[in-house]
């Protein structure tokens, strides 16, 4: 059918596109359905929705599709209803837990791209790899799919470093410390973020919090060509593309399948040229990996996909058994991070992790010798010149860089949780600090999250604060207190851990 364009002003966070009903009733078409529109350029797909916020005649196109197409109010297009993409036969045969070919990968990503593929089917591909998994051929099939069918970032300089976390841990700002120590020891560290996968806050949602995150790859060269480091969003570019669409499905179902996970961060580093790459990966329970064999076997998986695209890397296994630092949210995380950098102190978790990481990168890029990079890195934190790198990338990136921790708005509405007994702590619950933050609204609402007073091995006596839920909202808050009292997020232990009956 033909019809005119009409732009409306919203975003379903989706490609949505609008038919009138009794348009729909004569097209024979339905809602959801995948329909194709062709005006001349490149064909756009998207789901159809039937709503009479459309008159006859006219096709509404929602805004977020004119973030990559360009379609001007009035213009005439056809509509046709497009059928089921090839690819959905391949994410049926990943569910049946057959073997991918690299041309069926590639059918995938190019459709999760064109957006042929539609959520529940990019949902089905999320699950089916979450519970069938992707040998070693079919992740690099996929890192480099992802990454083709977006833009490469091409800079002149070398080495170029890069770091990465797999995620999962609570409070895991370490690489806003780490970024800067690296580039003010003179080394370019193009650094890309996702946003929260699993998390309650993505280092880009806490980058967020300062700066803007979003450029074009010419931005970025620019930024990075001037202050050789930029901390920003990859889902902003149009670098691995297929990442961020897949990724809106992982947070909603809050998995991170690891041959998609090591895809996901493959192929963001190979499309922004980075040579020598430090992996992440938090051990520890209630994390993505719970032990040292597995974060083993994961980190060879890294440096044999590293070999195939031609990248130097190298893997820390880092202690993820409770909280990074003492904050979990965007803005909670964004004032601990800005805190350290300024004074070069801080909770010992975040201070040693982001020391330890800076100085392996550090010593990969060449400008500390062997075993001295942590001292080194210490040296920058300590002196202020990471501090000063700080302020440069804030500035470049279009932030205030006198933004000072306190400047920063946490969430006004709050509840504090005490000890109920006195004893030790015996435990922090990741997955439970986790749920409580998102359930107070994170990393949406930037002021969510939570702020613990205790780490583990800490005595406390009953009635001792243990930490403080943060809300932008009552409703939300009081999802959280809910969570939490469902849960057990902190424990509290006396010497004698169990006493056993005589039965
Ligand atoms: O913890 P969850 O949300 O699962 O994982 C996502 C986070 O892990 C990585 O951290 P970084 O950018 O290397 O610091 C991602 O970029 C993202 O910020
Ligand atoms: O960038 C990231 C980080 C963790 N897991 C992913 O899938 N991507």
């Amino acid at each position: 059918m033909r019809a005119k364009v009409k732009i409306l002003d919203m975003y379903s966070g989706r490609y949505s596109v609008f038919i009138n009903e009794e348009e729909a009733k004569k097209a024979k078409l339905h809602p959801d359905d995948l329909v194709r529109i062709e005006s001349g350029k490149k064909p756009i797909y998207g789901s159809l929705v039937i709503s009479n916020l459309v008159g006859p005649g006219e096709v509404g196109i929602s805004r977020d599709i004119l973030q990559l197409h360009s379609l001007s109010e009035g213009e005439a297009v056809e509509i046709a209803p497009a059928g089921t993409p090839e690819s959905v036969r391949y994410i049926k045969k990943k569910m049946h837990g057959e073997k991918l070919r690299k041309v069926e990968i590639e059918a995938i990503v190019r459709d999760i791209v064109d957006r042929k593929l539609r959520d529940i089917e990019i949902s089905s591909f999320v699950t089916a790899l979450e519970i069938n998994g992707l040998d070693m051929d079919e992740i690099a099939a996929l890192t480099i799919a992802m990454a083709e069918t977006g833009d490469m970032l091409d800079i002149d300089r070398k080495p170029i470093m890069d770091v990465h976390s797999i995620g999962g841990v609570p409070g895991n700002k370490t690489n806003i410390l780490v970024v800067p120590i690296v580039a003010a020891a003179g080394l370019t560290i193009p650094k890309t973020s996702s946003r929260a996968i699993t998390s309650a806050a993505g280092t880009a949602d806490v980058v967020e919090v300062f700066t803007n995150v979003s450029f074009s790859l010419e931005e970025i060269k620019r930024i990075v060509e001037k202050v050789g480091a930029c901390m920003v969003w990859g889902g902003a570019l149009n670098l691995a593309p297929a990442d961020d669409i897949t990724i809106k499905s992982e947070r909603a179902l809050s998995v991170d399948p690891t041959g998609l996970m090591l895809a996901s961060i493959m192929s963001k580093k190979y499309a922004m040229g980075s040579q020598y790459v430090l992996i992440d990966i938090p051990t520890g329970k209630g994390v993505k990996v719970e032990t040292v064999e597995q974060a083993r076997s994961l980190a060879r998986d890294f440096i044999e996909l590293g070999k195939r695209l031609g990248q130097y890397v190298e893997v820390a296994i880092t202690y993820g058994g409770q909280p990074i630092g003492h904050t979990v949210g965007p803005a909670l995380e964004a004032r601990e991070a800005l805190s350290a950098l300024m004074t070069g102190k801080g909770p010992g978790s975040l201070i040693e992790k982001a020391l330890g990481l800076a100085g392996i990168l550090l010593e990969m890029g060449g400008v500390a010798p062997a075993g001295m990079g942590k001292k080194m890195a210490r040296e920058i934190l300590e002196s202020g010149k990471a501090y000063e790198k700080m302020r440069e990338i804030i500035e470049e990136q279009g932030g205030n860089p006198d933004i000072k921790p306190e400047d920063i708005a946490v969430g006004d509405k709050t509840y504090t949780f005490v000890a109920p007994t006195s004893g030790y702590v015996t435990g922090i619950d990741n997955r439970a600090i986790t749920g409580i933050a998102r359930a107070a609204g994170a990393p949406e609402d930037k002021g969510a999250g939570v702020e613990l007073y205790v780490k583990v091995g800490e005595k406390v006596k009953e009635g001792d604060p243990l930490f403080t839920v943060h809300a932008e909202s009552e409703a939300r808050l009081d999802q959280a207190i809910v969570f939490a009292r469902r849960t057990e997020p902190i424990k509290i232990e006396g010497m004698v851990l169990q006493r056993i009956g005589n039965i």
